[in-house]
Order: structure tokens, then sequence, then C-alpha cells
């Protein structure tokens, strides 16, 4: 989950991190995921289902984290950092609910990744810094259909932390082509969506497309 190396050498760009749809049937979703991966780049990919019990949350990863790491994408687990080392997940992500955020950065070691949501706060923000997040995300930065989200973030957070820290920010919550641009210059390193992506119109792959011309563009 590197930063994008910036043509001309300068600050390292912002890449996409794509996080999975709520509900997903594995064998038929590979292909899609393929397709996405496949359309430009992506820098991480999160597996996020919330309904699903172990037995098929293991067997979504089987089939769904080689898709990814296959592609050099690192692959991520929502809310289990257990099962992420369990089944060679790249990292998980970790809200503030999801359990010991100390005893998940020990468990994943040095060589998994741990993400921290921080909602809005910057107190959150370097709570997470201090305990060895590998990255802070904030938002919902807009309105998503895609959770409840309880807090809303604006781009002055992500100004504030680039200035202050080195670690690298997510940006998350009903993000898009057309909306992402602040984002970007406030300098996200990475844009989390679900909706703008799996929901394209023209499917996930011009998602991908759109995003990375906008982040481009910004
Ligand atoms: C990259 C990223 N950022 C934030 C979240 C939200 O995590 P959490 O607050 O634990 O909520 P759920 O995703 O578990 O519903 C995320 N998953 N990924
Ligand atoms: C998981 C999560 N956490 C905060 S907003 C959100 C959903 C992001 O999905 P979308 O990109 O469709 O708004
Ligand atoms: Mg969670």
């Amino acid at each position: 989950m590197a930063p994008a190396p910036e043509a001309g050498g300068g600050e390292p760009g912002c890449r996409l991190y794509l996080i999975t749809p709520p509900a997903l049937e594995p064998a038929r979703f590979a292909d899609d995921l393929a397709r996405a991966l496949d359309a430009g780049d992506v820098a991480a990919v999160q597996l996020r289902l919330k309904d699903v019990g172990e037995d098929a949350l293991r067997r979504a990863i089987d089939v769904l984290r080689p898709v990814a790491q296959s592609r050099d994408v690192a692959f991520l687990l929502n809310d289990r950092a257990d099962l992420a080392v369990q089944q060679g997940c790249d990292g998980a992500h970790l809200g503030q609910t999801d359990g010991d955020h100390a005893q998940a950065r020990k468990l994943l070691g040095p060589e998994r990744m741990l993400g921290i949501t921080c909602h809005a706060s910057r107190h959150l923000a370097m709570e997470a810094g201090e305990l060895g997040a590998d990255y802070v995300a904030f938002g919902a930065f807009f309105p998503t259909a895609t959770k409840q989200a309880e807090h809303r973030a604006e781009p002055e957070i992500l100004e504030w932390w680039t200035e202050m820290f080195e670690l690298p920010s997510v940006a998350i919550g009903g993000i898009t082509a057309e909306n992402c641009a602040p984002l970007v210059r406030a300098g996200a390193d990475f844009l989390a969506v679900v909706g703008a992506v799996w929901n394209h119109p023209d499917g996930p792959a011009a998602g991908v497309r759109a995003l990375n011309a906008a982040i481009a563009a910004a």
C-alpha cells in the first residue's frame, strides 16, 4: 500500500483504496474485482462483510485475497485482526469499537498493516499514530448510502494531519470522481470508496478509471 510516486519527484500522490460491497458472492465477485483492479491503479482492497459468519468470511478471503495479492494490491480485512493473520491478509482495518488496537498491533506484527478509523477526531488520530497504526482514516466526508455514518469530517482535518504527521491518511465516505478533488488537494494519501466503484453506471472498471482520472486532475 505504497504511496504513488509523483511524476517529477515531488510529494507522493493520492491512490485508490477499494472496499468491497456490503454483500457479495465470492466466485462471482472475484471477476468484478479482477476487472476493477485491471482498470487502473489501486493500492488496496478491504474485504468488508458485516453480515456473514466466520466460515463464509474465510471462504471469501480464500477466493478474493489471491485476486488482489497476485496484482500487488494489498488485501486487508475489516474488523478482524486475528482472522487477517490466520488467513494471510496484508492487514486489518479496525474501528473505534473493534477491540483492543494495541493487542491488534501485536497480533499483526510489523509485517501486516493496521488501519484505524478516527472519524473527524484529531485526538483519535494522534492516539492511533502513537500505538503504531499504518494509516489513519477520516470520514465520512460526504453523505453515503453504504453505512449509517455518525461522524462528518471536513477536508481541513486532512490538511492539518498532512502538515503535522508523515503517517498516511485515508479519506472515506460518499467519495466520487465528481467530489474528490478537495480531498486530494487537502493531502489525502488514499481515497477509500465503495459505491463510486461498485455502483458506477458503466461498471466497476469505469468507476476505477473515473476516480483515477479525477485524482490526476485534482
Ligand atoms: C478505510 C476505512 N475507513 C473507515 C472504515 C470504517 O470502519 P468502522 O468505523 O469500524 O466501521 P465498519 O467499516 O466496521 O462498519 C473502514 N471500514 N475502512
Ligand atoms: C465504511 C464506511 N465508513 C465510513 S463511511 C463508509 C462507507 C463508504 O462507502 P461509500 O464510498 O459508498 O460512501
Ligand atoms: Mg469496524
